[in-house]
């Protein structure tokens, strides 16, 4: 039987609030906008528009995934990031806004975008922090990796899907173990929370990012970074930025493995919470 919009809105925020979802009224909009085809604006305009019951069977799987915390992103299959769209699979992490604070950190070093970089992103899951920095940089060539096929695949798509694939290459690898020559920039947003921490997370993150792109190496979540700062330190051309994310509290511990392996003191760049999100560094200073 057909449900007014504004009623059919009320009951899916209160299953969402229900099921112990942060913002239930928000994802609720998004989810009956997907079904609906309506802007999630306009939802509000028109509370008694008819939700038909083929739309109704579309939302009720939609939300059903939600009340198991799938978050709204994966359930669309894409997520908004920098001016992106990008698509997502099992093998990719969620992309954060977080990790928009490196990719403003590497256009604030570069002094004029017209000059053609070559960019690696080492662990590049969706090919989040490539594609934006291809987006920006219309002169620069990129290489992303990662050990995760199908998140390399992805990453191939999602190039293509934002206009930049024709100066993107995309390998199955672990960190730079595999390549020679050098680049300009290197960028990595590795995974860094301690396996002992993973108990801990919202389901949203636990049950639905992938374990490799969550779980750093070592007892302290830093063994990525102890793995890929010496590729960094042997790919890049001297003067070269290397820019990678950290977790909460990490900054000192990776501004330490940066100088030990001959970069310059990074500068850390904070996200919008105030976290000391980002450091950035150049190769060969003192
Ligand atoms: C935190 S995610 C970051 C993904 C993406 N760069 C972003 O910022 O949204 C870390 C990525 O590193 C990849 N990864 C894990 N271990 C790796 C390794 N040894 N070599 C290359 N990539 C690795 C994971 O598959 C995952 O895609």
């Amino acid at each position: 039987m057909e449900e007014p919009l504004g009623q059919v809105l009320q009951t899916v925020t209160c299953r969402l609030d229900a099921a112990g979802v942060d913002n239930p009224r928000f994802d609720a909009r998004q989810l009956i906008a997907a079904a609906t085809g309506l802007s999630a604006r306009s939802l509000s305009l028109h509370p008694d528009r008819p939700v038909s019951v083929a739309e109704q069977e579309v939302l009720e799987t939609f939300v059903r995934r939600r009340e198991a915390r799938e978050p709204v992103a994966r359930i669309m299959g894409h997520r908004g990031f920098w001016t992106l769209e990008l698509a997502l699979n099992a093998a990719t992490l969620d992309p954060r806004p977080d990790t928009e604070t490196l990719v403003e950190a590497v256009l604030r070093n570069i002094p004029d975008p017209d000059i053609p970089l070559r960019i690696l992103d080492l662990g590049t899951g969706s090919g989040a922090i490539l594609v934006a920095l291809l987006r920006e940089l219309p002169h620069a060539y990129g290489v992303g990796i990662d050990l995760a096929p199908a998140a390399a695949a992805m990453a191939f798509c999602n190039a293509h899907a934002n206009g930049v694939g024709d100066r993107a290459s995309f390998i199955v690898g672990s960190w730079g173990q595999s390549l020679v020559g050098t680049f300009d920039v290197i960028v990595s947003n590795p995974p860094y929370i301690p396996l002992s921490d993973i108990a801990t997370l919202e389901p949203e993150v636990r049950l639905y990012d992938p374990a490799l792109a969550l779980v750093g190496a070592d007892d302290d979540g830093l063994g990525c970074y102890r793995a890929l700062i010496p590729d960094a330190a042997r790919l890049l051309s001297p003067g070269g930025l290397l820019a990678v994310e950290v977790g909460i509290g990490q900054a000192d511990a990776v501004a330490a493995l940066f100088t030990a392996h001959g970069f310059s003191v990074p500068t850390r760049y904070p996200d919008l919470g105030g976290v000391e999100r980002c450091l950035a560094s150049v190769s060969g200073g003192s």
